[in-house]
């Protein structure tokens, strides 16, 4: 298993270019399964999701490939297996966003149930629950879930009580191919939602409103493919944001989407930060600045995004004060804080928040990524550690963060990748 080694750094300063959203880019990849004919979608970072995905999309039967680097070519036409097994599902939640699809273009799917993970159960109810009110018939038995539709679905009002990105991509792509309109009720908001609307729209799909609670779809005959660019990662963007914060640097993200992270743009302004934005980049300047320690609260869109929680534990850590970070959508997801404790962090848990007293002096250990943005927590800190921090098991951190120790160097840290 491949670890990184990182050691304290002088202030980050320089460019750093921005990649394509994993979050948008994975649903957008499951949506060709609806197309008749070959989708181009670009800007899709390399990442190990990104692999999975398109591993499932081939084993499904569909031949796609990348092309020159940040490009990917997917031929839906060839479709012809509608199993998503356990063996792929399992190393990947998104891969549940190819049962709306399926069932949708071809009347049944049998996918894996994805099962609960590190920060915490992550039930699918609510994709089950929509696609059973647009008439499919769902079972589930040993592990999997089983679906299948007469016909085809119907579009139908679905209420979801819960806010859920995953729901609302899946239930937005099974309307695009359903008879008459579908209207999804406290929808999720995200950028990555709209990103998905745009990219349907683009093949011929009638999705309107995405990016309010409320979203329309009238379901058509057909869709065919169409070339579409990936929104830039806003929580990439955030990570390297943060990433120069605490180590008092400055730099610049470019290629970056800076209406798409308004709330972490204004914790780092209160943080103390100096940030200046233009249409697509964004400039963050801490040189002879003090770090301030701000309270976070998790919300879906437009709060603070959830993904971004464990980084700003980190520098709470570093900054001058005493804060609260109250994670509201996932019941586990500071796995982070035993491991930044390792590194002399003073962190306390109490219930669903994490009370960070600041001006820990950090210093390297040994630590295990437990998650995808635990694992950059912990490189955060081990930029301004005192000494060598190891940071274990970073198969995690290499499903969402493209190249980052290559891009994080190119800004002037210290991280040595040691394949083992
Ligand atoms: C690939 C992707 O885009 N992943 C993101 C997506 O995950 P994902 O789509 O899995 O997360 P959801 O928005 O669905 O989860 C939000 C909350 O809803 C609950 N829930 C969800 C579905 C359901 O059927 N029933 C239910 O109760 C979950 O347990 C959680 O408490 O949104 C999360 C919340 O912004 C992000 O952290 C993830 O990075
Ligand atoms: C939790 C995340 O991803 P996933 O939903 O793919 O696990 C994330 O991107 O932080």
């Amino acid at each position: 298993m491949d670890k990184l080694i990182i050691e304290a750094c002088p202030p980050l300063n320089g460019i750093v270019t921005i990649s394509g959203a994993k979050n948008a880019a994975l649903p957008i990849l499951m949506s060709s399964i609806l197309a008749d004919s070959t989708c181009y979608f670009d800007n899709v970072p390399e990442l190990r999701d990104i692999h999975t995905s398109l591993s499932l999309l081939n084993e499904l039967g569909a031949k796609s490939y990348r092309q020159d680097g940040q490009s990917v070519v997917i031929d839906p036409s060839s479709i012809d297996n509608f199993n998503a097994s356990y063996e792929l599902v399992k190393t990947m939640r998104a891969s549940i966003l190819v049962l709306g699809p399926l069932l949708a273009k071809f009347g049944q799917a049998n996918v894996s149930l994805p099962g609960g993970c590190a920060i915490g159960a992550r039930p699918v109810n609510l994709h089950l629950q929509g696609l059973e009110q647009m008439g499919a018939k769902i079972d589930v038995d040993n592990g999997y879930i089983r679906a299948s539709v007469n016909g085809k679905l119907r579009g139908a009002h679905i209420f979801m009580d819960v806010v859920s990105v995953g729901a609302t991509e899946n239930l937005m792509m099974a309307a695009c191919l359903a008879q008459g309109e579908t209207i999804l009720e406290n929808a999720a908001k995200e950028p990555e939602i709209v990103d998905l609307a745009q990219c349907l729209n683009a093949m011929g799909a009638k999705v309107s409103n995405a990016g309010t609670d409320k979203i329309v779809i009238q379901g058509v005959e057909s869709l065919s493919g169409c070339r579409y660019r990936v929104l830039p990662d806003r929580i990439e963007t955030g990570t390297f944001l943060i990433a120069a914060a605490v180590t008092g640097g400055k730099i610049r993200c470019e290629q970056a989407a800076p209406k798409t992270l308004e709330a972490v743009l204004d914790k780092l302004t209160k943080a103390g930060a100096k940030l200046t934005v233009g249409d697509d980049w964004i400039e963050l300047d801490m040189t002879d600045r003090q770090l301030i320690s701000v309270d976070i609260k998790t919300a879906p869109h437009p709060g603070f995004p959830t993904d971004m929680q464990a980084q700003f534990v980190a520098l709470n850590c570093l900054a001058e004060g005493t804060s609260v970070v109250t994670e509201n959508i996932f019941e586990n997801r500071f796995m982070h804080v035993p491991e930044l404790q390792r590194m002399g962090a003073n962190i306390s848990l109490q219930a669903n928040s994490a009370i960070c007293n600041g001006k820990s002096s950090l210093k390297g250990a040994q630590v295990m990524a437990t998650d995808l943005r635990a694992s950059a927590s912990l490189v955060i800190a081990g930029l301004v550690a005192e000494g060598e921090t190891t940071v274990d098991r970073i198969y995690h951190l290499d499903r969402g963060y493209e190249h980052i120790e290559t891009k994080l160097n190119g800004l002037g840290a210290n991280i040595k990748r040691v394949s083992g």
